[in-house]
């Protein structure tokens, strides 16, 4: 198969004669398919290919040619767009291989190699190359192949790493003639290494790239330059154009043969070994005033490697000459380097530059290409996947595509998928990372979930109550609202609240002797969930018995305060939560998880539409394609450089309850020390006049369920400049997508706000005021006293000393109106009412909020307390000075007591709100309590009243 005989050869199957190898610098499907590849080999013994990610970019980023694998790739697994592309290089590497197999015989193991690349975002990472090195010799298994490694200094003791282990190697981005030197040391220690181990050095094959062109490519525009400045060795300059990436390449060849008689290599031969070889890459011509052939014809020489770009071995099997250039004009070759360091040129400091430059455009070739693999994974998985829409005032369209940029560049998605904490402040933010690891966790354990959703199923109970705050409840009470009952299992009710009425409420929904009771204290030591389990497990008993344990579950992390009461109490089952996984991270664990299997959702199918969203924001795809980067950026930007940081969800009404989850993940891990976003749920849709220049709208659309109204409204906000950003969902089960990428976004929003986003400085605050008044409680049988600082009719007024003198009023009217006179454009109100949560109320709360929102302009939020206090109360006490509150609590008409304490649900009520408006007060808030006394319907009635006439 090879050309013997170089009469009637063409140059480029002459070159065998001087015992160069040209070996193809491109590769694609196609090409190896159609038996093009197999025909340069045959007819004009190419004998080896080399990729790289730009050949493997302009391969894959357009054309079909790679659908059938993708789609048959998808068919089976729910993968990322990094580890299709490699499934699908890996097929091109293997095909190749084949094709070159015979070579690779015939040459006794010296030719016929093929050539696949380590990521180049390894290229500074000496343990990450290794391994990588390791992982793909395993997965292509084919003895023709080599790894290629950039010689980066960090990638040196991989490249001795890798050779020891016994794998063909291919070092990559070499330009100078230090390097190279390190690289050649480096080869020789990783033989020796193998022949120490006993292995069999003579299958071990290597070559050393050394890139030509590009030196000339950057020599000579430095010269234009110093010319083109009239430097006063112009003419000494000009006679270097072209020439200085030759000399450099021949005084590597001078120091390979050097090299070969060195007794350290002899001794390597003796054993058995072949010697690497220089590889001459980077040899199409970029300066159209040279050869064509300029980098093939001067480095021909024996024991050495061309690779060529096609066009440039098309131009060469045409009119290259063949004949030993490379070992001749030694001393000319090092002339020109001397006249170059006499001229200034730094050839060390220009290799050095080509190295970064090099490793940085491979970065962003395999940015491109995973960037367009994942454009092609969303086309083809169609509705499987959410879809992601933005529509940007320009400005800000242009920070966000900066933003992003910046990301990509400084492949800050691979850091934080590393659980680098240097993405945020460089504080603890490592240590809460294992949500990014969950879902992955959870499938892998499915078979535990799936037995226990058997076993709920099989007791038949008709409810399923569950209890908690926040990151423990908001998950579960999302999958009840959008989910509803499943048939064969109860309806799952989520309690998170203290207000008695509220707690009695929810007693008289469940039968407690068919009812499967979970709480879910990631802590185990939050009042709430303690104090609910304390009455439920009460009530339980009254009607089980001693079997009242059967019916409790607990979900909580080892460790804790309730999981050792479950197990005194001998609970059914205890769930472990994941430490290193905060509350409002945890909707993808077992807290999330386990009431969506004790509600009858297919948890396995779940799971599968969650790790859709993780793979498609991995770290492998780029910035502008990923779901969650791309999001959080939006967030990020829109906030600290355009003051849109009310970020207001809109959703189709089959999937609203989102919103609820969607505050605590973004209020708490965002608004902190003066910063962060406020969330605005559940404000209706208004016109376009209703909203300022600080809102970012984010509207969840159910695609099955759309409203037509709702899309329209949208459509005037886009029309009108007001930012949006449309997020679709195909089905409702994709909210398990969402939560992932809300996750992310969550994050990477933080990184653009300079906060670590998993901490929660402000909610502790409240709390620790809230133990003072129930501790004084539990000592003195009452809550300290307080006085209104004005009453007028039903209501009573309080507030700290600073804001009472702001608000003077003979009526309640005058009162609430100097409160609401201080809202000024950009600010927010939020109604926070200590109240049962039913539809009266959150109908009452909605019309109030609205009438503010419309007659001030400004964002409003409507929360119940106390369980806003574990969402955006972090917000509103640590976020930005823009919120203007109205507390409003209420005489309870009944109360409950709580089973084994002194104080009631009602004291622990007051006592929360009480703690919580001390903590607003003390933060400089503008804040008001107006207290409810006598009957709460009418209160609130002319509470509403007072408030519109206020606005
Ligand atoms: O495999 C190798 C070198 O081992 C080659 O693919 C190498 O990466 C290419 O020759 C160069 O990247 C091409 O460089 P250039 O022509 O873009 O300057
Ligand atoms: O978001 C978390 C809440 O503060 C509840 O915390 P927990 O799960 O430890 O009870």
């Amino acid at each position: 198969m090879t050309a013997s005989h170089t009469q009637g050869a063409n140059p480029l199957q002459a070159l065998a004669a001087v015992q160069q190898s040209p070996w193809l610098d491109f590769i694609r499907r196609s090409f190896v398919e159609d038996g093009s590849l197999a025909r340069l080999v045959q007819t004009d013994d190419v004998r080896g290919v080399t990729s790289n990610p730009a050949i493997f970019q302009k391969a894959m980023g357009e054309g079909t040619e790679y659908d059938a694998q993708i789609k048959s790739v998808l068919a089976q697994e729910i993968v990322s767009p990094g580890t299709l592309y490699e499934k699908l290089a890996v097929q091109d590497i293997k095909t190749a291989a084949h094709v070159l197999a015979p070579v690779y015989e015939q040459t006794k193991r010296r030719d016929g190699f093929v050539s696949l690349e380590v990521s180049p975002y390894l290229a500074r990472d000496e343990k990450g190359t290794a391994h990588e090195a390791a992982r793909l010799w395993a997965d292509v298994a084919e003895p023709n192949l080599m790894i290629k490694i950039p010689a980066t200094p960090e990638s040196i003791p991989a490249i001795r790493e890798t050779i020891a282990a016994g794998i063909n190697v291919n070092v990559t981005l070499i330009f100078a003639l230090s390097a190279y030197k390190a690289v050649v040391d480096a080869w020789l220690s990783g033989l020796e290494d193998l022949h120490k181990k006993g292995g069999d050095l003579s299958g071990v094959a290597s070559v050393a790239s050394f890139f030509v062109s590009r030196i000339d490519g950057k020599i000579d525009a430095e010269i234009d330059r110093r010319v083109k400045a009239g430097d006063k060795n112009a003419d000494g300059l000009q006679a270097l154009r072209g020439k200085v990436a030759i000399a450099n390449a021949k005084l590597a060849y001078v120091y390979w043969q050097e090299i070969i008689q060195t007794p350290r290599w002899k001794a390597l031969a003796a054993a058995g070994a072949q010697p690497q070889r220089l590889l001459w890459a980077s040899t199409g011509t970029k300066d159209k005033a040279y050869s064509d052939v300029l980098y093939v014809d001067n480095l021909i020489g024996p024991h050495t490697v061309n690779t060529l770009p096609p066009a440039t071995m098309d131009a060469f099997r045409d009119h290259g000459t063949v004949k030993e250039t490379l070992g001749t004009g030694i001393d000319a070759a090092r002339h020109v380097l001397a006249e170059a360091e006499r001229f200034g040129l730094n050839l060390e400091g220009v290799t050095k530059i080509l190295v970064d430059e090099g490793v940085a455009s491979f970065e962003e070739a395999f940015d491109g290409l995973l960037g367009s693999v994942a454009a092609k994974q969303k086309t083809l998985l169609t509705d499987k996947l959410t879809d992601i829409k933005t529509a940007l005032p320009e400005k800000l369209e242009k920070a966000v595509q900066d933003g992003l940029d910046d990301w990509r560049k400084n492949g800050t998605i691979r850091k934080l998928w590393n659980k680098d904490a240097s993405v945020w402040t460089g504080g603890e933010e490592a240590k809460w990372l294992k949500w990014l690891d969950t879902v992955d966790e959870r499938l892998a354990h499915v078979a535990e979930l799936e037995s226990f959703q058997a076993e709920v199923k099989a007791r038949g109970f008709k409810q399923v109550l569950l209890m908690g705050m926040g990151g423990s409840s908001l998950g579960p009470e999302v999958l009840a609202e959008t989910f509803g009952k499943h048939e064969g299992f109860g309806h799952l009710y989520v309690l998170d609240s203290t207000d008695p009425q509220q707690v009695a409420t929810y007693a008289k929904k469940i039968d407690p002797a068919n009812t499967l009771f979970i709480v879910a204290s990631k802590s185990g030591g939050t009042l709430e969930p303690n104090i609910m389990l304390a009455y439920f497990h009460d009530l339980a008993k009254k009607a089980l018995g001693e079997k009242v344990g059967s019916h409790f579950v607990a979900i909580t992390d080892p460790g804790s305060k309730l999981e050792a009461l479950a197990k005194k109490e001998g609970f059914w089952k205890i769930f472990a939560g994941e430490p290193q996984i905060g509350g409002r991270y945890s909707v993808l664990s077992n807290f999330g998880l386990v009431p969506a299997a004790a509600s009858g959702i297919p948890v396995k199918l779940f799971l599968e539409d969650a790790l859709r969203g993780v793979r498609m924001s991995d770290a492998s795809v780029p910035p502008a394609q990923n779901p969650g980067v791309l999001l959080g950026t939006i967030l990020g930007v829109a906030a600290t450089q355009f003051g849109h940081d009310k970020l207001t969800v809109i959703a189709t009404p089959q999937i609203a309850d989102f919103g609820a989850w969607l505050e605590q993940l973004v209020a708490e891990s965002t608004g902190k020390h003066g910063k962060g976003i406020i969330p605005i749920d559940e404000e209706t849709l208004g016109g376009p006049k209703r909203y300022g220049t600080d809102r970012l709208f984010v509207y969840l659309r159910l695609a099955p369920e759309h409203r037509h109204e709702q899309d329209e409204a949208i459509a005037t906000l886009i029309d009108a400049g007001q930012p949006v950003v449309t997020i679709t969902l195909h089905s409702k089960r994709q909210i398990a997508q969402e939560f992932f990428r809300w996750e992310l976004a969550t994050a990477v929003a933080g990184a653009f706000l300079g906060i670590d986003p998993f901490d929660q400085p402000d909610v502790e605050a409240s709390k620790v005021e809230t133990r003072k008044l129930t501790d004084a409680y539990n000592k003195t049988g009452k809550l300290p006293a307080e006085q209104p600082f004005a009453e007028h009719g039903p209501f009573a007024f309080f507030a700290d000393k600073t804001n009472a003198a702001a608000l003077k009023g003979d009526s309640a009217e005058a009162i609430l109106k100097a409160h609401f006179d201080r809202v000024k454009a950009g600010d927010y109100v939020a109604l926070l009412a200590y109240i049962e949560r039913d539809t009266a109320t959150r109908e009452w709360i909605q019309h109030t909020r609205l009438k503010i929102r419309d007659t001030k302009t400004v964002a409003t939020a409507a929360e119940f307390g106390p369980r806003f206090l574990h969402s955006t109360g972090q917000a509103y006490k640590g976020g930005p000075n823009t919120g203007v509150f109205l507390q409003i609590t209420a005489d309870d008409a009944h109360d409950l007591p709580v089973p084994g304490e002194n104080y009631s649900f009602g004291v622990v009520k007051a006592a929360q709100a009480r703690g919580d408006f001390d903590v607003l007060a003390e933060r400089g808030r503008r804040a008001l309590r107006v207290h409810i006394r006598g009957s709460l319907k009418d209160g609130l009635a002319e509470l509403a009243k007072a408030v519109h006439q206020a606005v």
